[in-house]
C-alpha cells in the first residue's frame, strides 16, 4: 500500500478571475497529521472542498491512494452553537452518521461502533443527556464522534477548535492526536491557531497570497505565516 492517502498536483482553483491555491503540490502522508495554516482568504477552506469532492479544480489533479471510493472521510466543521432546547440526545446526535439512524433500528456493528466511538470521546457518560444541555467542548466532541462513527482514513478538522476556550481546544486537540497515534487515522487540521498547530501536528502547509510552503511543523515561522512570501 503507498503510504500516501493522497497527493495534489499543480492545483488552483478560479474564482471571480482571482487564482486560489497557487500551483498547489503536496503529499500528505497516511497517519500523519497535518496543519493547514495561513491567513484570512488564501484558499484554506477552498483545498478542504476540493479534497471532499464538493469542488473541482479549475486546474491540476487531486489523487487518493489506493482510490477515491476506499478512503473514507470524516469532517468536523467549525463550531456552531446548539439550542438548548435541540431535542436529540448526545448519543442520538452521534448516531445521525448512520444511514436509518432511528436508534432501535440501528444494526448491531452500528450501535458496537457507536459504544466504542462514545467511549473514545469521553461522552459515555452524557450519552443520554440532551446534547443542547452539554458544554461547548462537550457539543464539539459531539461533532467529532460524529465524524469518527464512519470509522474514516482520513479525519479533517476545520477551525473545528475556533471557538473553544483555550482549555477546551488543548484537549479537543490531545483526543484527536491520541486516535491519531492509536488508530492511525490521518489527520488534516485547518486553524490560526500556530501555538496548537505546534504542538499536535507533524506537518504543516502553509498557504500564501502567492505561494506556499510545506514542511515538518518545527520549521515553521510565525514570521512567514504572518504575511511573508515564498514559493
Ligand atoms: N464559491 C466562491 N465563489 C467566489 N469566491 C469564492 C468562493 N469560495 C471562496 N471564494 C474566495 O476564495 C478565496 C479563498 O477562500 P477560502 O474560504 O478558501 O479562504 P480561507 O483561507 O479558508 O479563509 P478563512 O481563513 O477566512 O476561512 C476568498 O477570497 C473567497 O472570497
Amino acid at each position: 500500500m503507498s503510504d500516501l492517502i493522497l497527493e495534489t498536483h499543480d492545483l488552483w482553483e478560479e474564482f471571480s478571475e482571482k487564482k486560489i491555491l497557487n500551483n498547489l503540490s503536496f503529499k500528505l502522508k497516511r497517519g500523519s497529521f497535518l496543519s493547514v495554516v495561513g491567513e484570512n482568504g488564501v484558499g484554506k477552506t477552498t483545498l478542504v472542498r476540493i479534497i471532499l469532492g464538493q469542488l473541482k479544480p479549475t486546474h491540476g489533479t487531486i489523487k487518493f491512494f489506493p482510490n477515491r471510493k476506499s478512503i473514507r472521510i470524516g469532517y468536523v466543521p467549525q463550531f456552531r452553537n446548539i439550542d438548548d432546547e435541540y431535542p436529540l440526545s448526545v448519543k442520538n446526535f452521534v448516531a445521525l452518521s448512520f444511514s436509518g439512524y432511528k436508534l432501535p433500528w440501528l444494526s448491531r456493528q452500528e450501535r458496537q461502533q457507536l459504544k466504542l466511538v462514545l467511549q473514545e470521546t469521553d461522552l459515555e457518560k452524557i450519552a443520554n443527556e440532551p446534547l443542547g444541555r452539554a458544554s461547548g467542548g462537550e457539543k464539539q466532541r459531539a461533532y467529532l464522534a460524529q465524524a469518527l462513527a464512519v470509522r474514516p482514513d482520513l479525519l479533517i478538522l476545520d477551525e473545528s477548535t475556533a471557538s473553544l476556550d483555550p482549555i477546551s481546544k488543548e484537549n479537543l486537540l490531545r483526543l484527536v492526536k491520541k486516535l491519531n497515534v492509536d488508530t492511525g487515522v490521518t489527520v488534516l487540521f485547518v486553524t490560526h491557531d500556530i501555538p496548537l498547530a505546534k504542538q499536535f501536528s507533524d506537518e504543516y502547509l502553509l498557504l500564501q497570497p502567492n505561494g506556499y510552503e510545506v514542511g515538518p511543523i518545527d520549521q515553521l515561522q510565525v514570521a512567514d505565516y504572518e504575511g511573508g512570501q515564498h514559493v
